[in-house]
């Protein structure tokens, strides 16, 4: 059951916010969705002529989308505000999804802390460790929200992408390399490429699936291509900023790049003097990111 908390018209679609429990992570949590211009009527639970159940695929009205997820210290409005990704997913026909960072009302103890760990900071994993195994389980929830769009508002199975900046980005990279039949086309932004490498991973890694780093693997981008039996099909396209000040010690994108050479997994690494970490390098390229999926996806 998705509960509208606020929308907006916004380029002919609509920009919505809304609320779920989410059985994944036993917990209400929040998302954004942006509804280009054909599917801006679509609405939850909305019976499909001629099918018999609300939600079932209607092949009219299903459209491809876009998960984006964000990074450390972002909700689930960041990108919608910050991104300006609206216009050109309108012209392309493209949903747009972005979920929160982290479990809220967890009321684990220290989660607020930190700005690295905990809220905020949920790493697109499942936690195995106590206290955070009960509800930080960002990895299943991104797929339980595909499925769950999937039946409330008409996102085509086939044709879902995903995308992510820093945290976000690592996110995007291990959740499309694990599950490629179900995020057919990858990006990522400045992302956190090996996480076993960095402060921000080993910390997160830790905390939330323990010090035993054979457990670490899973969620490891570098480290999961280094084992890819076949390259992601469609290709991977990442953007860095060489401004960035989070680059040299939190992200490595040449541990990832090399991985994918010994992998012979097609990928697109564009280095770009100037741009730093934040949201005006986001709001710089999300545009070829978008262009990039629609490609990929068959949209528009
Ligand atoms: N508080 C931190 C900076 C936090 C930060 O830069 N967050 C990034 C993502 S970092 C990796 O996941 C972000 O996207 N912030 C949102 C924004 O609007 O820029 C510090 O003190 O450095």
């Amino acid at each position: 059951m998705l509960e509208l908390l606020s929308e907006h018209a916004c380029f002919g679609g609509v920009q919505r916010f809304y609320r779920h429990a989410s059985a994944a992570i036993g917990l209400p949590m929040r998302f954004s969705v942006f509804l280009p211009p054909a599917a801006a009527d679509a609405q939850p639970g909305q019976a499909r002529p001629g099918l018999s159940r609300p939600g079932q695929a209607w092949p009219g009205l299903s459209r491809p989308g876009l998960f984006y997820l964000a990074g450390l210290t972002c909700n689930e409005e960041t990108f919608a505000a910050k991104a300006g990704a609206q216009r050109v997913a309108a012209e392309l026909g493209l949903m747009l999804v972005a979920p929160d960072t982290s479990p809220r009302g967890a009321a684990v103890a220290g989660e607020d802390a930190a700005w690295d760990f905990g809220l905020a900071a949920g790493f697109y994993l499942d936690a195995s460790e106590a206290p955070w195994a009960r509800h930080y389980r960002m990895y299943s929830y991104i797929l339980e929200l595909r499925e769950l769009l999937v039946a409330e508002l008409a996102l085509d199975p086939a044709r879902v992408g995903i995308c992510g900046h820093s945290m976000g980005g690592h996110g995007a990279l291990v959740l499309a390399l694990r599950n490629p039949t179900l995020f057919r086309s990858l990006s990522a932004l400045a992302p956190i490429a090996a996480p076993s490498l960095c402060p921000w991973g080993q910390k997160a890694f830790t905390g939330y699936l323990g010090a035993d780093q054979a457990a670490w693997g899973r969620y490891d981008a570098s480290l999961l291509m280094a084992g890819m039996k076949a390259p992601f099909p469609a290709g991977i396209l990442v953007d860095q900023g060489l401004a960035d000040k989070f680059l040299a010690e939190q992200l490595y994108p040449e541990v990832f790049e090399a991985a994918c050479r010994s992998a012979g997994q097609p990928l697109q690494l564009r280095r770009h003097a100037g741009y730093d970490h934040g949201y005006y390098f986001v709001a710089s390229f999300i545009e070829e990111h978008l262009r990039f999926h629609a490609r990929n996806l068959g949209a528009a």
